[in-house]
């Protein structure tokens, strides 16, 4: 799978957030967009996922053939701020709702991932009960663990303690392999694996 940029650019109303960027983003690696608060991340990747058009320049999706934008999401998972879990599902409903879409990575069933996120004793509690660390673990085991070839991480570790930072590194280890990751971050700790890295103020 490789994600194309041709001269991107991206405003709201007059601002321009950045400009021409041109760059390839390939399976098998893991990219890691970097910048200050503001900097135009997240901005980017919902550019990358298909979820927000560019203001100027060409996105491709490739495999064996061109992927059209409109189908990308059968491909991608995406862990972010601003993507909202089911509030009134439990837990297990959650897992059972999100895998009628996707299919499990190799090796993984609900009863593992509940499992593999430390809360099987809260697998019936619904989901507003949830910490917000709680959400942020099921948000994250629900992208590592879906069989897609592309793997989008916003501000992975938000909410995430120490020991919920270790699991995410055990995440990486286990869930990136031949896949496309690409993670929006300014900390050392969700990105350190990554073996390119993008910086925004580049892109101004
Ligand atoms: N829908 C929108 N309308 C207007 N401006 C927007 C919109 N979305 C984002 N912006 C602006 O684009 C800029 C980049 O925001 P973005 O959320 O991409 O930054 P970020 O690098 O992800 O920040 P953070 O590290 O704080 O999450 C900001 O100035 C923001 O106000």
């Amino acid at each position: 799978m490789k994600i194309s940029l041709n001269n991107i650019g991206r405003r709201f109303n007059k601002e321009w957030i950045f400009k021409h960027i041109s760059k390839e983003f390939v399976s098998g690696n893991s990219y890691a967009i970097l910048g200050a608060n503001g900097s135009g991340k997240s901005t980017l990747i919902s550019i990358l996922t298909g979820s927000l058009t560019p203001s100027e320049g060409e996105i491709t999706y490739s495999d064996t053939a061109n992927i059209p934008v409109e189908s990308i999401y059968q491909h991608i998972s995406l862990a972010a701020p601003y993507l909202e879990l089911i509030e009134t599902f439990t837990l297990k409903e959650m897992v059972n709702f999100h895998f009628k879409f996707k299919r499990f990575a190799y090796g993984v069933d609900a009863k593992n991932l509940i499992s593999i996120l430390g809360l099987g004793k809260s697998a019936h509690k619904e989901i507003k009960y949830f910490s917000s660390g709680m959400k942020q673990r099921t948000k994250l085991a629900l992208a590592f663990c879906s069989d897609t070839q592309i793997l989008f991480l916003d501000e992975p570790t938000s909410n995430l303690d120490v020991q919920g930072i270790k699991w995410y590194q055990e995440l990486v280890a286990d869930f990136t392999k031949d896949r496309l990751t690409i993670i929006g971050s300014n900390q050392i700790q969700e990105y350190e694996f990554c073996n390119q890295t993008i910086q925004m103020s580049d892109y101004k």
